[in-house]
């Protein structure tokens, strides 16, 4: 975590409202050709490799350092950095490469964290970073993007087009992430194994469809809804919910108990609208409220037409019919690529713990979400004769409503039943 913390520029609450995109590939994948169309589209480019070289210029703290460990043989006669050999010698194991990290990050970090600040509030931050996976900084960023290219055709490239020692090109795979590390990193895949210009329209896209409107709708304090419309599993819920947590835990802090992963798409195998819930729970809706502001930087603003006057499921089934502990806040995600709600509970109130019980007992009992997946379907008809979006996911909602009562009751029986804990 020490790398991703110093390299990346971390989140803090200068960084008011702007959109960062965290942009990286294996080297050789073609960061750098995504990363010119988005410049050229408007995106604030800020470039971990260039800023590698400029932390090392001639006269700089950073190339003293450099000298100090590595010896004066990384010098040219003009006194600037000889590239090819720091490379020999950093890329020749372990040891020596962390040690030029060490030296060489901290100085990107502090530089980058300075050109970020001065974007502007409404800025499409695209920051170009070969190392965000290995330095686990993904959750730093509202969206990683991962440029994709198979190993062996990007070092053809390296070696055909740049010029590269094959030797050489291989080190540096050798001292990267792997494939299936920066899939699990990323929200969106860029694959460049095609022509050149193939991923232009793409990327193109991505500008257009998902990165303008999600940095509009944070600003705007604007949340995305998906239609009550139910979709196959996908069986990269999990990991897309992973990262959203992750996301929510760099921002919540110590104000979060702990951060969950609950509703359908945490079922694997079940159908579901293709919305991720996550739940935050916090001590008091006091805590809720104090989060509000930096849900909404990270892209999750407050849906405020949800109050916590409003009981939910299952309200006084258990016994427990007190209004003030079956409030809850509520936040949508602002990113159209990626539909979620944000249920921020009090930690202990019934609603927190269904949550989880609910989840773990459909997840335990595949004819309980079976029935589960029919009233959805019933209700997913139902909504679908509403003409207006919000209506037809109220429709939806109220239309699953009755079914939960009985799954409240129910849930409950087989958590003690079974043992549970949350
Ligand atoms: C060793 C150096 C002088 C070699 O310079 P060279 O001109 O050959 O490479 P360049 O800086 O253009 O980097 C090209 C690519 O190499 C890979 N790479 C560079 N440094 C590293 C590293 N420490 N670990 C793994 N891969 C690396 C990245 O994919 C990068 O995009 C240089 O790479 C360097 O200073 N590296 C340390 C800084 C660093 O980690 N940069 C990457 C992002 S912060
Ligand atoms: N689709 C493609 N087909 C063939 N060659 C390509 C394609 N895309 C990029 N290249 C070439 O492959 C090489 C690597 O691309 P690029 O410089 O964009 O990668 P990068 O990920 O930024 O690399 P680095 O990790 O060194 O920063 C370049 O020489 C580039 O011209």
């Amino acid at each position: 975590m020490y790398l991703g913390l110093v390299c990346s520029g971390v989140f803090d609450d200068r960084l008011d409202v702007m959109l960062r995109l965290g942009l990286t590939g294996g080297i050789g994948a073609g960061k750098s050709t995504v990363s010119k169309i988005l410049s050229e589209l408007g995106g604030v480019l800020v470039d971990a490799d260039v800023i590698a070289r400029e932390v090392v210029e001639p006269g700089t703290p950073g190339l003293a350092k450099l000298v100090d460990a590595f010896g004066d043989g990384i010098l040219t006669s003009d006194g600037s950095l000889d590239r090819p050999a720091l490379a020999a010698k950093a890329f020749a194991g372990d040891e020596s490469r962390t040690t030029l990290n060490s030296i060489v990050h901290p100085l990107v970090g502090a530089r980058t964290a300075e050109l970020v600040d001065g974007a502007a509030e409404d800025a499409i931050v695209v920051q170009d970073i070969p190392l965000l996976v290995e330095g686990k900084m993904g959750a730093l960023f509202q969206l990683v993007a991962v440029v994709y290219v198979d190993a062996e055709e990007r070092v053809r490239r390296l070696v055909g087009q740049r010029d590269m020692p094959e030797a050489d090109a291989r080190a540096r795979i050798a001292a990267q992430a792997s494939d299936d590390a920066r899939r699990a990193a990323a929200d969106i895949w860029i694959d460049n194994s095609g022509a050149k210009g193939d991923i232009e329209e793409s990327v193109r896209a991505l500008w257009s469809e998902r990165l303008v409107p999600f940095e509009k709708n944070i600003r705007d304090g604007v949340t995305v809804v998906a239609p009550p419309v139910l979709v196959d599993a996908d069986p990269t819920w999990q990991s897309q919910a992973e990262r959203l947590v992750a996301r929510l835990a760099v921002v919540c802090g110590s104000a979060a108990a702990r951060i969950d992963h609950i509703g359908s798409t945490a079922v694997p195998g079940v159908e579901a609208r293709d919305v991720v819930d996550i739940q935050i729970t916090v001590s008091s809706l006091d805590d809720a409220d104090s989060l509000a502001e930096s849900l909404r930087r990270i892209g999750f603003p407050r849906i405020d037409n949800i109050t916590s006057d409003e009981p939910e499921p299952g309200y006084g089934i258990g016994g427990e019919a007190d209004p003030a502990v079956w409030g809850k806040r509520i936040h949508g995600s602002a990113d159209p690529g990626r539909p979620a709600a944000v249920h921020i509970r009090v930690d202990g109130w019934p609603a927190q713990r269904f949550s989880l019980v609910f989840r773990d007992w459909l997840r335990a009992d595949a004819d309980a979400a079976a029935e589960y997946v029919a009233i959805k379907r019933t209700a997913a008809a139902a909504a679908a004769e509403v003409d207006d979006d919000i209506d037809a996911v109220e429709t939806y909602e109220s239309a699953k409503a009755p079914w939960f009562d009985g799954a409240y009751v129910r849930a409950w029986e087989w958590a003690e039943a079974s043992g549970w804990t949350p």
